[in-house]
């Protein structure tokens, strides 16, 4: 298979990011995130780019980079919440291993804290991460291969059961390949 090992995919505080690199590290691959990945296209800050630029300026630009690394990443590959928001996304998210990381409402809140650098959490904290997992949850249950529940683990615990789950996988798409 060409392509990132595994996709994570979630709501803000789901832990994309810190278990993606740990996954990556376990299993001696490159890591990459959307998001950090536009903010250096952008050369700032995605809140910057929400309040300078506009939430449809950051989407495009998280679309054509998540894209882009889709074909070309051969690591773990972590995404911004909402990229999957985009159909164009989700197509090409249906060829890879999508791993759903998932979290329930009080420790997204207690993961985001006050929701500094989340320009979508702005307001109601609660309400808003409340909103979001309402609306995407089917989206992120829709493209996943695997589910991870997150709730009172700790992040290496975590990464090791997504280490697990994605080396059966493609064992199995191997296989089945062959
Ligand atoms: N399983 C966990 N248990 C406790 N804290 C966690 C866990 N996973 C992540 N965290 C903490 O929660 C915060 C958010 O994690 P992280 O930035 O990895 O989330 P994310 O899914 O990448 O969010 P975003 O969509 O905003 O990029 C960080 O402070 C991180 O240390
Ligand atoms: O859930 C979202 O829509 C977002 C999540 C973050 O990862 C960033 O991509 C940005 O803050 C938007
Ligand atoms: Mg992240």
């Amino acid at each position: 298979m060409t392509g990132p090992r595994a996709v994570l995919v979630g709501t803000m505080g789901a832990g994309k990011t810190t278990v993606g690199r740990l996954v990556a590290d376990r299993l001696g691959v490159g890591f990459a995130d959307s998001d950090e990945l536009v903010e250096a296209e952008a050369g700032k800050a995605v809140q910057d780019i929400f309040v300078e630029d506009g939430e449809a300026a950051f989407r495009a630009l998280e679309r054509d980079t998540v894209a882009r690394t889709l074909a070309q990443h051969d690591g773990v590959l972590s995404l911004g919440g909402g990229a999957v928001l985009d159909p164009a996304t989700r197509a090409l998210l249906a060829d890879h291993a999508v791993v759903f990381l998932r979290v329930g409402l009080a420790d997204a809140v207690k993961r985001v804290g006050l929701g500094t650098g989340r320009p979508l959490l702005l307001g109601n904290v609660r309400a808003r991460v409340k909103q979001l997992l309402d609306e995407r949850t089917p989206v992120y249950e829709g493209l996943a291969r695997v589910v991870v529940e997150t709730d009172g683990r700790e992040p290496e615990e975590i990464a090791a059961e997504i280490v697990a789950a994605v080396t059966a996988t493609t064992a199995a798409t191997t296989e089945e390949e062959s």
